[in-house]
């Protein structure tokens, strides 16, 4: 049963711990960790529409659905790792979790991304969740600049590789209704030696409404360059 935003309001207590945080099968002692970029109860209407309907173009290759985890998976940023971390770090790393990912289903951000490799696209489903607020009624900036962020930035390093944000210049120009599903669409303009330039807009989901556009530069890590030193 899908649950409003105004019932997530309302709910008195939702199940403490760590929810999503990964779980050890005893027998393999293998880390299993939740696709956070399902369907789950919280999901409005409009955006399981949208998650169907992109999942049907899927079909054919053109598109991909990116899943989505709380942590790192270390193996799969085994590089990222290993190049530019500060081995002392590391071991901390099972408390880390991506921001985007720390609130509990349907508080905060809700979304999925699908990337087309041919045009070099990712668009974001979001549904903002009531922990988002900022003026009251709307959106937070920064947690839609968030958004904007990790979706070009998903954009960046799927077309480029590992790459972190150098600029983010964003025009607001309507605010989003808290608990409202926007689609955010990020494109890769160019690319010159590391520097990738990509940009984005929020539109409301029928379409009518802009709510913001940005343009970001993302620059391509050097595994030469350690990230903590100063420059
Ligand atoms: C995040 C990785 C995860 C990987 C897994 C993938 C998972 C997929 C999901 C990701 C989704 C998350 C997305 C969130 C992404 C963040 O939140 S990143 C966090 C916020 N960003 C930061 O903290 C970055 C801080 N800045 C830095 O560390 C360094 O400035 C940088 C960006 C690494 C660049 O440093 P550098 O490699 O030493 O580069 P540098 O030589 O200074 O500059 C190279 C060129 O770029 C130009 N440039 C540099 N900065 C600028 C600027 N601000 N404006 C204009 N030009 C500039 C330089 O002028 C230079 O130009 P040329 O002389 O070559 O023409």
């Amino acid at each position: 049963m899908l649950r409003s935003c105004a019932a997530l309001l309302r709910t008195p207590g939702a199940p403490r711990g760590r929810p999503g945080a990964p779980r050890r099968s005893f027998s393999s002692e293998k880390v299993v960790q939740k696709d956070c970029a399902l369907p789950n109860p919280s999901w409005s209407k409009d955006l399981r529409l949208l998650f169907d309907q992109f999942m049907k173009k899927c079909e054919d290759g053109s598109w991909k659905r990116l899943p989505s985890y709380k942590q790192f998976f270390s193996k799969t940023f085994q590089g990222f790792q290993t190049l530019y971390l500060d081995p002392s770090l590391v071991k901390g790393e099972e408390h880390a979790q991506l921001f985007t990912r720390s609130f509990e289903d349907g508080l905060g951000f809700e979304y999925v991304m699908f990337y087309n490799d041919a045009e070099k696209r990712v668009l974001c489903f979001l549904q903002v969740g009531p922990h988002l607020q900022g003026a009251p009624g709307f959106v937070h900036g920064g947690a839609i600049a968030t958004m904007m962020d990790s979706t070009t930035g998903t954009c960046a390093c799927r077309a480029g590789g590992i790459a972190m944000t150098a600029n983010l210049n964003i025009n607001f120009k309507r605010p989003i209704p808290l608990c409202s599903v926007v689609v955010i669409d990020s494109q890769l303009d160019k690319v010159e030696g590391r520097k990738l330039f990509v940009s984005c807009n929020v539109r409301s989901v029928d379409e009518k409404t802009l709510h913001s556009e940005a343009s970001a530069l993302f620059i391509k890590l050097d595994p030469d360059k350690s990230l903590r030193k100063k420059r």
